[in-house]
């Protein structure tokens, strides 16, 4: 897929992982809106970004997933501005097991309406061009860590509602490609977290220690997915051992029947 001319919304942009990933498709000469809770440093991106590239191919809106009419709103802007909107990127998210009623509004709602409010603009079968919805999931999304249950069942809810709708018949009548990245820890502001926001704090700081990754390979993992046309479904995994390689989750069964439904049947992109 060729990114120049793209027209792009994304949510959480205003640091981290999201502006990193605004950065790089900016680059490649896409035109970004994105979104974010924080306007203070979302302001300053906006004008960082703007001086970088230019005012029109940059701008910020406020905005808090979590809240259906601030997240429409958004996005029609985004959409009156540029006409329509080719690419959707859910990014934004918590880490917070204290608030955990929260971190399910934004990590797992906020992304659940972000994909419902983008498709309904995209499907062709609506009217729509088509486009592309990414969303920047977690490593936690397609296993188990102790650390955070609940941001770990935030992130398995995204990727079990994303490969729904990839793995749909009617998918080609929509005409949308859908994809996951699921990095591991990364090196952002995140990671600098309070005694209680996750069990064992310290255990996990010596775990994230050696296995963080940095913002640039989740950026290049997202590229790839992004501009890979065959991918639809892809869940990409982001980690020191496996950067940027599409990975599956499995049913396994241990009396070998056959598994009930074709969830996660799908080829891996680039197979037939
Ligand atoms: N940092 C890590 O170790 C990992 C992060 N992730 C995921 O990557 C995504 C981005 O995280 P990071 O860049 O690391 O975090 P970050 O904390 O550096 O950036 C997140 C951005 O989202 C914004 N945000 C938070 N809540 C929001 C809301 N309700 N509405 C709009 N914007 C909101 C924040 O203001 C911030 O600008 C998240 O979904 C996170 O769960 C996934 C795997 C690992
Ligand atoms: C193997 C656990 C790594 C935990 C690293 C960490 O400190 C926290 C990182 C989280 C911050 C946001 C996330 O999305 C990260 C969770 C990554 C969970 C990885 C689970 C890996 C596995 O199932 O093996």
């Amino acid at each position: 897929m060729n990114l120049s001319g793209k027209r792009v919304f994304l949510t959480g942009g205003a640091r981290g992982i999201g502006r990193g990933i605004s950065e790089a498709l900016l680059s490649k000469g896409a035109m970004v809106m994105f979104c974010d809770i924080n306007p203070g440093t979302g302001k300053q991106t906006e004008e960082e970004l703007q001086k970088q590239y230019s005012s029109d191919s940059v701008s910020f809106i406020k905005a808090d997933v979590a809240d259906s009419q601030q997240l429409k709103a958004a996005f029609e802007a985004a959409v009156t501005k540029f006409g329509a909107v080719d690419i959707h990127i859910n990014n934004a998210g918590i880490l917070d097991q204290r608030i955990w009623e929260r971190m399910f509004a934004v990590n797992a709602i906020g992304t659940i309406r972000g994909c419902q409010i983008a498709l309904e603009h995209m499907r062709r079968d609506k009217g729509g061009h088509g486009g592309v919805i990414m969303n920047v999931v977690s490593m936690g999304g397609l296993g188990s860590s102790y650390w955070f249950p609940a941001y770990t069942a935030s992130k398995h809810a995204v990727i079990g509602f994303v490969n729904s709708w990839a793995e749909s018949p009617y998918q080609p009548q929509h005409g949308v490609r859908w994809g996951c990245v699921c990095p591991v820890s990364v090196d952002t502001e995140m990671l600098n977290m309070e005694e209680n926001q996750i069990y064992d704090l310290s255990e996990n700081q010596k775990h994230t220690a050696t296995h963080k990754v940095q913002i640039s390979d989740v950026v290049d993992a997202f590229m790839k997915l992004v501009q890979d046309e065959n991918s639809n479904g892809a869940l990409m995994e982001v980690s020191r051992e496996n950067n940027g390689v599409y990975c599956r989750r499995q049913l396994v069964y241990m009396n070998n029947v056959s598994p009930p439904c074709f969830m996660d049947n799908l080829p891996f992109p680039g197979q037939t």
